[in-house]
């Protein structure tokens, strides 16, 4: 996809992410403010942002498994009434992520056709990525952060309502399982899919499989990753899982395994799934639609396979 340079989006990235070694390296967010319960300044950016019901918004796709992370958020914090949302249309265009008139994938607050229209209200000379997700505070009309992870952090310790994620007693374990994670299995399976060297592939891919029988062992022993309670890693993972079978088993070369077998995953994966308010933040067709929409690299006709069928409704005989 493309990148801001000075305001200008450009629809070709001049420095695409996989290098000479044709290795995929993820850019860094740009924008690191944090909503905080005093609003006083997070880990990172400036202050100035607190946790009014009504003020912040989302801008979100259905098959980014980012934006998924944002949107499980919301939905464990009970922040639906408080935090409202516009999902982008789940395609890859010259313009990068776009909004449509009218319908699921219009958009509220200005009416942009693209995303880039509101990374230039972020700043008019805004230079870098243009992802989703991204949290925007309709107060001060800015951006606050689009980064994943830290708006799961932010949500959990500036709104009282719902699921404690990050509980105390814990934060070591799920900031071990959170980084093996990241590298090996959410942007792992984009490391296997986008390499462009059989080497960087087949590095990639061993990860991927290494961390998914390291996590089936220890959901042998527990119903969660770190226990009895659902915290922020089991969130993370999530939306890798939700993608795995229809999408990184086959669009991105994760062939060694389906998750459907692996016991104990399969079984974690129907888990979450069927917990309440769940269901409503997975699209697997249009994930399918947007892992295989035409990609000069990966998929230059753009045929979107018909399967596979999976019953996650089943019974998932845990806890
Ligand atoms: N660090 C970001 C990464 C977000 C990200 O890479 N989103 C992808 C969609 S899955 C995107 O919007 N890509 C557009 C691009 O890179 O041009 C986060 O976790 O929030």
């Amino acid at each position: 996809m493309g990148l801001m340079l000075n305001g200008t989006y450009l629809a070709e990235d001049p420095q695409p992410d996989s290098r000479e070694d044709g290795e995929f390296r993820r850019a860094k967010s740009t924008i690191r403010n944090w909503i905080t319960r005093d609003g006083s300044a997070g880990p990172t950016g400036e202050g100035g942002f607190t946790p009014q019901p009504g003020r912040y918004h989302l801008f979100l796709a259905w098959n980014c498994p980012w934006a998924h992370r944002a949107l499980l958020a919301r939905t464990f914090k009970e922040l639906d009434d408080a935090v409202s949302v516009s999902f982008a249309a789940p395609r890859r265009t010259e313009d990068g992520w776009i909004f449509e008139a009218e319908g699921d994938y219009a958009e509220g607050l200005f009416g942009a056709s693209a995303l880039h229209e509101i990374y230039a209200r972020v700043a008019p000379a805004y230079t870098g990525r243009v992802t989703v997700p991204v949290l925007w505070d309709r107060e001060r009309n800015i951006a606050v952060s689009n980064e994943s992870a830290d708006i799961v952090r932010m949500f959990n310790e500036a709104f009282d309502t719902g699921l404690e994620l990050f509980p105390q007693d814990q934060s070591e374990n799920i900031e071990r399982w959170n980084s093996l994670i990241y590298s090996t299995v959410n942007n792992g399976v984009y490391r296997a899919g986008f390499a462009r060297t059989q080497k960087a592939y087949n590095a990639a891919v061993r990860e991927v499989f290494e961390t998914l029988d390291k996590i089936e062992d220890q959901l042998s022993q527990s119903r969660y990753l770190t226990g009895d309670a659902f915290t922020e890693c089991d969130l993370r993972l999530f939306p890798t899982l939700a993608r795995f079978d229809v999408a990184y088993h086959y669009a991105f070369k994760c062939n060694l395994k389906r998750l459907q077998d692996y016991p104990n995953l399969w079984a974690y994966a129907r888990d979450i799934y069927q917990m309440p308010g769940v269901a409503q933040t997975v699209r697997f067709e249009i994930y399918k639609q947007g892992y295989f929409s035409p990609s000069p690299l990966r998929n230059p006709l753009g045929i979107v396979p018909a399967g596979p069928m999976i019953d996650w409704s089943g019974p998932h005989g845990r806890g």
